[in-house]
């Protein structure tokens, strides 16, 4: 059935040095293929291929999307599997180890809608598909079907948010969701009120019944965000609320929670096990469930988390669903937002547009005060759960930040020129060869090689770093304050090796700070070294991605060195350099690990010539994501071309959640 120039598991083994297949996926289809006693070598290179594709972020592979002629997309094939693509499911189905959902015997691997799954992934998928549609279709406030409540509720909404010139109030129809509903999906670009809107409907729940609520976010810098954001919101709904004069209003504002956790947290860790204390049997003590920066949280956490979810309990889901998806496989957030989106077929802009029943309709408009016929749809699905805010309210004095950010997001290169050729005073654009090459703005940094281009991003990195170094050299002890002024700028890199990886800059940046004085990284912790974790340490409290700083302990009489981190509550916890779990050097960190974050200044770095392996990384998703952790200013070090490849492409998540909430 498959024609190969050597033994498959030779080949597997050549896979494996070209860094086509990891370690983990060739011995998965070895072992798979000796459980299971097949001798077949399709099973194996099939066995292979899923295993590389759930190692690629991917829940499944979809058959259809096989190269039957070239497989593992080699430079010459040596591989070439003879059957057509139509007929693979059906001869894979007479293997043993590959079944259907339907076998009474639980199989595997299984095929299920032309994709095939690793059984746990399958299961993953089904139930979290279940859970949301389940939550999206249950009835909930049963007191919104008397009219004297709706009107009640209705003023309640009106005074939270006044009528303003736009059509649309999305923030007070996502409010209005999710009054009526189980789920809410309440999704936004960076500043567009997701906070705000999240902050006045705990409070309009909170004023209408006692309820417990949990505010998480999926790592703890993301958690320490929400919390603060939280806080300031209430402060601005108390003003805005005491021109009104509510009854009850201070009483209600403070049954608002502030604290977040992480969801590791709110699970429970068993230390050495990846069981959670909450789960389907020992579900979580809550009626309200917030989760924040939901582009984070992949199908295997979505499902744990479900499944805890007590039967009763609501659920409100924030995040950019433009954001770069999450570290393990899925990519839930997106999946759920797809039914949403309309690409224009000549253009191949897409936009979004809401699907809403008759019914939910009906009570949104009355609920609101606001007419939303023309988004009745026959067949919403889980769109009646969803409410996207489309207006940023953030980026309008820095403007720059937010037109690139939406030109990189819809892909519009001419739009991306233009935005970079404007000269925004915020967007700095340093290009790794000849200067004049790049999109020509003012504020461009003159540049005539690939090392000045570095050079420029070195000087702007001593200056911007210098402020935090400078103070600790003067002997400041306020440890909040350091690191506060740390994290004032941060440079993004795309990829992890390399001279513009991220190993390459933290290379280049100590350097740099220590000729200019700033370090003295003579020892391996020093005075002023950032450095971020790489594994979790439960007994610790310190978690994969937490970020700290090496920093003269003040309470010790001689000074001796401490890594100091501030942990989701806000608390300082310090730990012996000697006990930290692995960690390296962070001041540059991917793109990856700052989703959740956000800095003043942040300095995105491209690789000059990417490698096909690292094309498939640079992509829209991972630019947006850079450009929004940005608040006032946004710099870029990179080449036009690599810029503007990265900007056109999307990422591809293979997974059949959209399908399972939207058509089936
Ligand atoms: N309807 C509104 N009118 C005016 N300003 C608003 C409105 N909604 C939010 N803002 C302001 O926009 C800013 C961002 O709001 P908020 O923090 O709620 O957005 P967000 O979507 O949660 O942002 P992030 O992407 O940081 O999570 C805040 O300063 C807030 O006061």
């Amino acid at each position: 059935m498959i024609t190969t120039t050597k033994p498959i598991n030779d080949l597997l083994k050549e896979w494996q040095e070209q860094r086509l297949l990891t370690s983990l996926d060739r011995h998965f289809a070895l072992q798979l293929a000796q459980l299971h006693q097949e001798t077949a070598p399709l099973f194996t290179l099939i066995c292979s291929l899923v295993s590389q594709y759930l190692s690629s972020q991917h829940t499944c592979l979809p058959l259809k999307q096989i190269d039957t002629s070239n497989p593992f997309k080699e430079q010459i094939s040596q591989c070439q599997i003879n059957i057509n693509i139509d007929e693979l499911e059906q001869t894979l189905l007479q293997f043993d180890a590959i079944g259907t959902a339907d076998d009474a015997e639980l199989k595997p691997l299984i095929i299920d809608k032309g994709n095939l799954y690793l059984q746990r992934y399958f299961s993953y998928e089904t139930q979290v598909a279940e859970h949301l549609n389940r939550l999206s279709f249950a009835p909930v406030d049963s007191s919104l079907n008397d009219d004297t409540e709706l009107a009640s509720a209705s003023e309640l909404l009106n005074q939270l948010f006044p009528a303003n010139e736009q059509q649309y109030d999305w923030q007070k129809i996502a409010t209005a969701t999710a009054m009526t509903k189980k789920l809410a999906v309440i999704t936004g670009g960076p500043g567009t009120g997701k906070t705000t809107t999240v902050t006045k409907l705990l409070y309009l729940l909170c004023s209408r019944q006692e309820m417990t609520i949990r505010l998480v976010a999926p790592t703890g810098k993301a958690a320490a965000r929400l919390s603060e954001s939280i806080k300031a919101s209430k402060l601005r709904l108390a003003s805005e609320m005491s021109q009104i004069g509510t009854a009850d209003l201070e009483k209600n504002i403070a049954k608002i929670p502030e604290e977040a956790a992480t969801l590791h947290r709110l699970l429970g860790v068993i230390p050495n096990s990846h069981q959670f204390r909450h789960h389907k049997d020992n579900p979580l003590r809550l009626d309200l469930l917030v989760i924040d920066e939901a582009s984070m949280v992949d199908l295997p956490m979505m499902h744990k988390v479900l499944s805890a979810l007590p039967e009763h309990a609501k659920l409100i889901l924030l995040g950019d669903q433009d954001q770069l998806a999450s570290v393990e496989a899925g990519a839930v957030l997106a999946d759920i937002c797809a039914g949403l989106k309309q690409v224009n077929k000549k253009t191949k802009q897409s936009r979004w547009q809401m699907h809403y029943s008759p019914a939910q309709v009906e009570l949104l408009s009355q609920l609101t005060s606001t007419s939303l016929a023309e988004f009745a749809s026959a067949n919403p699905k889980i769109g009646d759960s969803l409410c996207m805010l489309m207006h940023s309210h953030r980026f309008q004095g820095d403007a720059g930040i937010g037109q690139l950010a939406t030109a990189v997001n819809h892909s519009n290169l001419p739009r991306i020129a233009e935005v970079w050729q404007t000269g925004y005073q915020e967007l700095c654009w340093i290009e790794h060869a000849i200067a004049n090459t790049a999109h020509g703005s003012s504020s461009q940094v003159n540049s005539s090689s690939a090392n000045k281009g570095l050079e420029a991003l070195l000087v702007q990195t001593i200056e911007q770093y210098g402020v935090y170094l400078a103070a600790i050299s003067q002997g400041d002890v306020d440890a909040d304050k350091i690191i506060d002024s740390f994290n004032q700028y941060r440079i993004l890199c795309a990829m992890r090796a390399g001279e513009y990886g991220v190993e390459g800059i933290n290379q280049s940046v100590t350097t740099a700070l220590a000729a200019k004085g700033l370090i003295h990284p003579e020892q391996e912790f020093y005075a002023g070294r950032p450095i971020i974790i790489q594994s979790n340490d439960y007994n610790l409290g310190l978690f994969n991605g937490d970020i700290g700083l090496i920093l003269p302990d003040s309470s010790s009489q001689t000074g001796r060195l401490m890594a100091h981190f501030i942990q989701a509550d806000g608390s300082l916890l310090k730990v012996l350099p000697a006990r930290l779990p692995s960690h390296e050097t962070c001041y540059a960190m991917t793109v990856h690990k700052s989703q959740g974050s956000e800095f003043n200044h942040v300095s995105l770095v491209l690789p000059i010539k990417p490698s096909i392996a690292q094309q498939q990384l640079l992509t829209k998703e991972l630019v947006y994501t850079a450009i929004t952790r940005a608040k006032h200013h946004f710099t870029c070090l990179g080449s036009q071309r690599v810029f503007e490849q990265a900007s056109r492409c999307l990422t591809q998540r293979a997974s059949g959640l959209a399908q399972r909430l939207w058509r089936d």
